[in-house]
């Protein structure tokens, strides 16, 4: 069975929202999700070195991942020591206020840490929405990206609000591409053996 964890930290729900998103689109495939809270990630080294993807989401906080997913990027180095990670399939999400907001520097970071751990990042694999005169916020990738999943949730909203659901379709894509992509690397490596 392919696992895939999904480690995020959200400081008040918004990027927990998307989160819950990705692991229902892993969902949609015969893996087994695990969603873990940075603030558990404690409890939980052996299922990440258990995993074959790991997705990395943070909320943009001042153009970067929050502090606290930081924090876990920081305390993954022993992990990085032995190359606990390596070979693993990644991908990451961010969610923030503005449209924009940096969000790109965040996947950048995401993706940096992933490739320190010798990890595989698989990109969004959509193309951008809502850029055409037919485009419309309900499309799927609306904002545009590719390094992995953005979303936007309004700074005066709680989560019931936001992210809206064309973002939480977008995040679900990324969970469903990761997990077909991490059963592919798997049954890939059990027939090379
Ligand atoms: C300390 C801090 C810094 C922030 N910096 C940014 C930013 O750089 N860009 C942006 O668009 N939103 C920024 N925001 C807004 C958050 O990204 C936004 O409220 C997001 O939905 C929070 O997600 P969360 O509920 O998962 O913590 C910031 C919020 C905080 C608390």
């Amino acid at each position: 069975m392919t696992k895939v964890a999904i480690v995020f930290h959200s400081g008040y729900g918004h990027t927990a929202k998307q989160a819950e998103a990705v692991r229902n689109g892993v969902a949609r495939t015969k893996a087994t999700p695990i969603l873990i809270p940075v603030e558990e990630a404690d409890n939980h080294w052996d299922d990440l070195k258990a995993a074959d993807a790991i997705i990395f989401g943070s909320p943009t906080y001042m153009g970067s991942v929050s502090g606290e997913f930081k924090a876990f990027a920081d305390k993954s180095s022993k992990v990085w020591f032995e190359q606990g990670w390596k070979d693993k399939i990644a991908a990451g999400f961010t969610n923030s206020s503005s449209l924009n907001g940096d969000k790109h520097s965040t996947l950048q970071q995401l993706s940096l840490l992933a490739a320190q751990h010798g990890m595989h990042w698989v990109s969004l694999g959509l193309m951008p929405g809502n850029n055409s005169s037919t485009g419309s916020n309900e499309d799927l990738n609306r904002l545009g990206a590719s390094l992995g999943a953005m979303a936007q949730s309004n700074a005066d909203q709680g989560p019931e609000h936001g992210p809206i659901p064309s973002d939480l379709e977008t995040a679900a894509h990324l969970g469903e591409r990761v997990a077909k992509v991490a059963a592919q690397f798997v049954a890939a490596k059990k027939q090379a053996a």
